[in-house]
């Protein structure tokens, strides 16, 4: 279990004027303004979950790792990983998790990553049959004897990647935290590493904290999500809950007999207004509407009773559509500081 009780983090940055003046300027300047990064945050991820940790630019996701992970300390607040304050122990906290972060490296950059492995066993004192177990498995998913013995400083983004999501995991850690793990990889190693961590998450109860720009790794991993917008909590549920936040929701309908469709659609659009209809890809009609002025059920009978539908679908809102207007709702509240933050909304953890 992870517990952050009101996790606070500021930082104290040099106020600098423009150029390289005022870059030199900023050596003598005693003027500084404090920047919040993660502002009172407070949540509660489970054993064995797998959370999303998501947000825009600059949200604090970062920070909030760095805490969690014991890089940083707070500046009010505090945070428990497993029963650990992890920046007061590091080092018992650094042997139950696991750490990727995309832009830092875990492994020795001189060394080839089978040295890296091998001083990693014995830093964690990994069991031989576990270091075996866990060694098939990256020559299986990961093709990691294909990295050979180069050291680790002359490796591809890609090829340092998979080494560092494999280094996180050598030790069977009981929590994972990733921060853009799949920076660099192409399409089938990332559909490796997501078998990885699902194995690794349904095997051994790992619990997975997940911080990514990658809508694929967020679906494809993750049962929960915790959104954060200025260094806030705005979200926290289920992936389904957060799907279920969208704005508006969309119907595709095939029509029985050829239809004139810029005339249908026009007749859609007037007929329930706010509505937008246009043709598909598929030569279908896709009606999206905003769920604040109709309900599916309505959307449904209009079109019912207007057209003579030979098939019709409702699919999922589009979780990167969603996340979209999240990030957009919150980049016009920052323009305007009078409103409120959004408010904490709350699901199944
Ligand atoms: N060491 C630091 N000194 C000063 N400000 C910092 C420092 N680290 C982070 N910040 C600021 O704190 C805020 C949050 O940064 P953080 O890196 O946690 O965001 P993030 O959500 O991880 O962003 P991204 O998605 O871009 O990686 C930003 O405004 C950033 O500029």
């Amino acid at each position: 279990m992870i517990v952050a009780e009101n996790l606070t983090k500021e930082f104290r940055v040099a106020e600098r004027g423009p150029g390289l003046l005022g870059a030199l300027a900023t050596l003598f300047t005693r003027e500084h303004r404090i920047v919040r990064a993660v502002d009172g945050v407070s949540f509660e991820i489970p054993a064995g979950s797998r959370t999303a940790y998501i947000g825009a630019n600059g949200a604090g996701k970062s920070t909030t790792i760095k805490m969690l992970t014991g890089i940083m300390t707070p500046t009010s607040g505090r945070c428990l990983v497993a029963g650990i304050e992890p920046y007061r122990e590091r080092q018992r906290n650094a042997r139950s998790i696991g750490v990727v972060f995309g832009q830092r490296s875990q492994l020795w950059w001189d060394l080839s990553v089978p040295d890296s492995f091998r001083i990693l066993r014995r830093i964690y004192d990994i069991p031989e049959p576990v270091y075996r177990r866990n060694l098939r498995l990256y020559r299986e998913l990961l093709d990691i004897d294909a990295l050979g013995t180069t050291p680790v400083r002359q490796l591809s983004l890609g090829q340092r990647m998979r080494a560092e999501i494999a280094a996180s995991l050598l030790h069977d850690p009981a929590v994972v935290f990733w921060d853009e793990p799949t920076i660099g990889l192409d399409m089938v190693l990332k559909e490796a590493v997501r078998v990885l961590v699902n194995r690794a998450n349904q095997e051994l109860g790992t619990t997975v904290v997940l911080t990514s720009h990658d809508i694929g790794d967020i679906a494809a991993i993750c049962d929960s999500a915790l959104v954060v917008d200025r260094g806030r909590v705005v979200h926290q549920g289920t992936i389904q809950d957060l799907l279920r936040t969208a704005d508006r929701r969309s119907v595709t309908f095939d029509h029985r007999d050829p239809l004139p469709l810029p005339a249908a659609c026009e007749e859609i659009e007037r007929g329930l207004p706010g509505v937008r209809a246009s043709e598909d890809d598929g030569g279908r009609i896709r009606v999206d509407y905003p769920v604040a002025a109709f309900t599916s059920r309505q959307v449904l009978a209009f079109l019912l009773d207007r057209f003579d539908l030979a098939d019709c679908y409702a699919p999922e809102p589009d979780l990167e559509d969603v996340l979209r207007r999240v990030y957009e709702r919150d980049a016009t509240e920052s323009a305007s500081p009078d409103q409120p933050a959004a408010p904490v909304e709350s699901g199944a953890a």
